[in-house]
């Protein structure tokens, strides 16, 4: 039977509840300063394979909708995370963290020390959205709805336990608790209006359900590679290499 908006919107928000990354153990340590130098380091080489896929998967989104109404509505993601003349976006915001915690940002930004599980884990989610229909596309990014609480938790918990942490180089956070509201306030609502029967309701939930693993398995790669006992793969980045100075120091 077909939900109501009401009750299809708990399900969507249950899922978040159940299923996000906020609950990974990484996130935990990361925020209350149980991460080495290094282990933030590695987050933030590997996290920046994700920043630098989203505007990706917006443009491959966008290449398969037809409607310039929708289309008026998604470009600003684009241009969130790329920027504009006005605005430096969100890529040059998350190399000025890699630079505060003392990494060679040329080396982020082409990213050959990502983790082979957050590569595939990353591209899983940009083929996903080519791929599948466009409301499954738009539901994955609902886990946005669930963002905001964990940019606002990490802005605190790395101010309070990390030396790196000031108003620049957290400026990406900050930033995105303006911006998210906007996408997931009409994502949510076109997911709403759109899933009007069980069945789309169902992909459209399985397809959050989808992209809560996409976030997960990317910081189980991290906890694997870099939280003892550490099992780095090979290729991936080792501790104390790509520094932006020799004596950087991330806390
Ligand atoms: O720090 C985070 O935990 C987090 C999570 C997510 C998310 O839930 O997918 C996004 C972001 N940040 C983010 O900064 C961002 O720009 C973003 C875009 C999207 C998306 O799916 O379109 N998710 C997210």
């Amino acid at each position: 039977m077909t939900a109501t908006k009401a009750e299809f919107e708990a399900r969507l928000r249950q899922i978040g509840a159940e299923r996000y990354h906020d609950k990974h153990p990484f996130h935990a340590m990361l925020h209350s300063g149980g991460c080495t130098p290094d282990q933030v380091r590695a987050w933030v080489i590997n996290r920046f394979a994700y920043q630098s896929a989203i505007p990706r998967k917006d443009a491959a989104f966008m290449s398969r909708v037809d409607d310039p109404a929708l289309r008026r509505a998604w470009r600003s993601r684009i241009e969130d995370h790329d920027g504009t003349a006005e605005n430096e976006g969100g890529i040059e915001r998350w190399l000025r963290l890699a630079d505060a915690v003392g990494l060679d940002r040329d080396y982020v930004a082409v990213k050959t020390g990502i983790l082979p599980a957050t590569t595939f884990a990353v591209e899983a989610y940009v083929r996903f959205v080519r791929d599948k229909s466009l409301l499954e596309a738009v539901a994955a990014s609902l886990t946005e709805l669930f963002a905001p609480k964990i940019h606002a938790d990490r802005i605190k918990g790395l101010l309070a336990h990390y030396e790196f942490a000031d108003d620049t180089s957290l400026s990406y956070f900050r930033k995105r608790l303006d911006e998210a509201p906007k996408d997931v306030a009409f994502g949510l609502g076109w997911v709403l209006d759109h899933a009007d029967t069980a069945e789309k309701q169902d992909a459209a939930a399985q397809a959050l359900i989808f992209k809560t693993d996409v976030l997960w398995a990317q910081l189980d790669a991290l906890y694997s590679a870099y939280v003892t006992p550490a099992r780095i793969p090979p290729g991936a980045w080792q501790p104390g290499t790509h520094l932006r100075v020799p004596e950087a120091r991330a806390s």
